[in-house]
C-alpha cells in the first residue's frame, strides 16, 4: 500500500486546512486525529492531494464518525459566505457514525387530524411545491398542517425537521408532537443533558427518531433520509446565529433545499418582508376557531393606565387569563418623545438614531450622522426622554393592585433554564397564574385557550428602534401578541401608542403592511439590497479605529459595494472591547462577497445579512 496526501480541515480552529498522509485510503470527510504541533487535534477529510513538496506527518488514527456529504458541501457554503475556516464550519455539524447500523422501522399509524377545507388546501398546495411559504394568521393551525406533513414523510419512509424558536418548544408542544409520533419524534436543545443528547443522538442515528423539533442547531443533525424542513416563525431572528460563523438557518434550510431536493415550508402569520417577496405563497386567512376581537388603542408610552387595570380586574372575573407585553429595556438607548412619540430620525438612513449621553449627541449608526441631543422634542416642543419602565416594575405595580392575583415575571432576568421556562408555561397553562407580563418571549406561538385580554405596552419604543426593520418588528410583534389572545373566546387587545393609526391600518392586512413596506425599501434596504457589517473590536481603541480606516481605504478602492457608514458601534464598549463597524451594501450578493473576501485579512469578523446592528 502507497502513502497517499489528504487535505484536512481541522475541526473548530480558525485555520487552514493542512495536508497530512496516511497509509491506507480514507473517505472523504472521516473523522481523525491528527497532530498539530505538540497537541492531537480532530481533523476531516476533505480530499486527496498530490505529493507535497514539503514533508508532512501522518494522521494517527481515524474515528468512527463521518461528516455525509450534504454536510461537506453545507460547510463549504458556510466558510465562503459566512467567511470562516471550513474546519469552523464542520464544528457546527453533527457527525454520523458508523457505530449504529440503521434499525427496522417500525410501522407508522397516520394521525386523525382532520383538517378543515382551508387546511386542507393549503396541506395540498405545500406538497406541490419545493419551498413555499404558509402565511396564516396566528391560531388557523399550521402546527396541524405540518404534522399532516409530517405523518406524510413519515409514511414514505423518510425524516423531517421541525425547526422553531427554542422559545416556542415549550412543554405543550412536545406533547403535542408526542402524542402524534410517539418515539419517532425527537426534542432537541442546547440545554440536553449530555446522557439525554447521547441517547437522542443514537436513536437520530439509526434512525428510529424520524422527527426532530429544535432551534437552529437541529439543523445540522445527522438525519436520515431527509425529506422536509418546516422553519416555523420564520421572521423569527434567534435563526440568525450571533457568533463567527454568524449563519441564517432559515436561510441554509433553502440552501439544503435546492442541493439536496428537501422540501422547505416557511411559517409564519408574519412573515419577514424577505421572504415575502421571495417565495411561491400559501395563504390562511382565517384562525381554525373564529372569535371576535376588540381592539383598543391608548396613548402613552409605557405605563399601566386605570383603563387597563379596570379590564384586567373585569376579564379575570370571567375567568380570563391575561398576558402584558413590554419591549426589553436593553433596546432602548434612543431618544424618544412621550407626548407625540417622535424619535429623532437620521436624515440620510430612515432609522432612528441612538443615545449617546456621554458625548452628548444623537448618532445614527448607519451612516455615522451626529447631532446635538436635542432639549425639547423637535416636532411638539415637549420633554424628550429615553427611559421607561421594566418588566419587574410592571409586576410590582399589578401585585400592589391585585393583591388576590397570581402575577408572574417571564423574561430573561427570570426566565433563565429550560425548566423555568417548563414550570412557568405550565402554571399558566394550568391558570395558576393570572397574568403574564414578559418581553418579546410571550409573542412565539403560545397555544392558551382561555387568554381574553392581551395588553401591549411601549409599542412606540420597537417602532424607533434603530434598525431598518424597526416597523416590521413593532408590526410583527403587535400581530403576534394579540395573537396569543382569543384562540378560544372573545378577546380584547389593548395598544398603547401614540400612532394607532399605523396599526389600526393593517389590522387583519398584514401583507398589506409587507407590501408597503417593500416599496419603503427599494433601493434601500433588503430584500432590494444586501447589506453586510464588518465588525471590529479592540482593547485599544486608537487600534480598532484604525483597523476600520484602513479596510475602509482598501474598500473604497475597490469601488464595487457602497460603504454606508464606518465608526463606533452603537453599543460602543462590550467587555472592555471597542466597538467599530462598517457597513456595506449592494445590490448583487456576489459584488458584496467579492470585496469582503478580498479585504479580509482577519482584523473584523463578517456579518453577512445581518440582523442586529447593536
Ligand atoms: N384541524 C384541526 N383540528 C383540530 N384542532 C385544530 C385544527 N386546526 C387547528 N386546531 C386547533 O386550533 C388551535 C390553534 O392551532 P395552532 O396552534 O396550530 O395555530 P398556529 O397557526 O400554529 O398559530 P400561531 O401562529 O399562533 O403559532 C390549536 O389549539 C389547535 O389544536
Ligand atoms: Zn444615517
Amino acid at each position: 500500500m502507497s502513502v497517499k496526501y489528504y487535505e484536512i480541515a481541522l475541526l473548530g480552529k480558525k485555520l487552514f486546512s493542512l495536508t497530512y498522509s496516511y497509509e491506507d485510503s480514507l473517505n472523504f470527510g472521516s473523522i481523525v486525529n491528527v497532530p498539530l504541533q505538540k497537541r492531537k487535534v480532530k481533523g476531516v477529510v476533505l480530499r486527496e492531494v498530490e505529493k507535497p513538496d514539503f514533508s508532512v506527518v501522518d494522521i494517527e488514527n481515524v474515528e468512527s464518525l463521518y461528516y455525509q456529504e450534504w454536510q461537506l458541501e453545507l460547510a463549504s457554503f458556510i466558510s465562503t459566505y459566512y467567511r470562516c475556516q471550513i474546519g469552523e464550519a464542520l464544528q457546527l455539524m453533527v457527525p454520523y457514525s458508523h457505530d449504529y447500523p440503521k434499525a427496522d422501522k417500525t410501522a407508522h399509524t397516520a394521525s386523525d387530524i382532520v383538517l378543515s377545507p382551508s387546511q386542507e388546501t393549503a396541506f395540498k398546495d405545500l406538497l406541490s411545491r419545493d419551498s413555499s411559504l404558509l402565511f396564516a394568521p396566528t391560531g388557523s393551525g399550521k402546527t396541524e398542517i405540518y404534522i399532516k406533513l409530517f405523518d406524510k414523510v413519515l409514511n414514505e419512509g423518510g425524516s423531517a425537521l421541525f425547526l422553531m424558536p427554542e422559545i416556542s418548544l415549550t412543554p405543550q408542544m412536545q406533547k403535542r408532537l408526542e402524542a402524534y409520533f410517539g418515539e419517532k419524534v425527537a426534542i432537541w436543545h442546547s440545554k440536553l443533558t449530555k446522557s439525554k443528547r447521547q441517547s437522542v443522538l443514537e436513536s437520530i442515528r439509526n434512525g428510529t427518531v424520524s422527527i426532530v423539533a429544535g432551534p437552529r442547531s437541529s439543523l445540522f443533525l445527522p438525519m436520515q433520509n431527509l425529506k422536509l424542513i418546516v422553519v416555523d416563525e420564520e421572521h423569527d431572528d434567534s435563526y440568525k446565529a450571533h457568533n463567527r460563523p454568524r449563519y441564517h438557518a432559515r436561510d441554509l434550510a433553502l440552501w439544503i433545499g435546492k442541493q439536496s431536493k428537501v422540501r422547505i415550508v416557511l411559517g409564519s402569520a408574519t412573515p419577514s418582508a424577505t421572504s415575502f417577496a421571495k417565495f411561491p405563497i400559501v395563504r390562511i386567512t382565517e384562525p381554525y376557531i373564529k372569535t371576535k376581537k376588540r381592539y383598543i388603542f391608548e396613548g402613552g408610552s409605557c405605563s399601566l393606565t386605570s383603563n387597563m387595570l379596570e379590564e384586567i380586574e373585569r376579564h379575570h372575573s370571567n375567568g380570563g387569563q391575561v398576558i402584558i407585553f413590554l419591549p426589553t429595556r436593553a433596546n432602548f438607548k434612543y431618544l424618544y418623545c412621550d407626548n407625540c412619540s417622535y424619535s429623532v430620525m437620521c436624515p440620510f438612513c430612515s432609522v432612528g438614531m441612538s443615545l449617546h449621553r456621554f458625548r452628548k449627541v444623537v448618532q445614527c449608526h448607519y451612516c455615522g450622522y451626529a447631532e446635538k441631543i436635542p432639549s425639547s422634542c423637535p416636532k411638539c416642543g415637549s420633554i424628550i426622554r429615553s427611559d421607561r419602565i421594566g418588566t419587574a416594575e410592571v409586576v410590582e405595580q399589578l401585585r400592589e393592585h391585585f393583591s388576590d392575583m397570581n402575577i408572574e415575571q417571564f423574561d430573561k432576568d427570570t426566565i433563565t433554564t429550560a425548566s423555568k421556562l417548563q414550570k412557568a408555561l405550565n402554571k399558566f397553562a394550568k391558570k395558576e397564574t393570572d397574568i403574564l407580563v414578559g418581553t418579546q418571549m410571550l409573542a412565539k406561538g403560545h397555544d392558551y385557550s382561555d387568554v381574553t385580554l392581551a395588553i401591549i405596552l411601549g409599542l412606540d419604543y420597537i417602532l424607533a428602534l434603530p434598525d431598518f426593520r424597526a416597523r416590521e418588528r413593532a408590526q410583527s410583534l403587535f400581530v403576534q401578541i394579540a395573537g396569543r389572545a382569543g384562540r378560544a373566546r372573545e378577546a380584547t387587545v389593548i395598544v398603547q401608542t401614540n400612532q394607532p393609526y399605523f396599526f389600526k391600518e393593517y389590522i387583519g392586512k398584514y401583507e398589506k403592511f409587507l407590501q408597503e413596506e417593500l416599496v419603503y425599501r427599494e433601493g434601500l434596504y433588503p430584500p432590494s439590497m444586501y447589506l453586510c457589517r464588518l465588525l471590529f473590536a479592540s482593547k485599544n481603541e486608537a487600534k480598532a479605529k484604525a483597523e476600520v480606516d484602513r479596510i475602509k481605504s482598501k474598500i473604497e478602492k475597490f469601488g464595487l459595494v457602497e460603504i454606508v457608514g464606518a465608526g463606533k458601534a452603537p453599543i460602543e464598549k462590550i467587555a472592555g472591547k471597542f466597538r467599530f463597524n462598517i457597513l456595506l451594501r449592494s445590490s448583487k450578493r456576489a459584488d458584496l462577497m467579492r470585496v469582503v473576501k478580498a479585504v479580509d485579512d482577519g482584523s473584523f469578523e463578517v456579518d453577512m445579512d445581518p440582523v442586529d446592528f447593536a
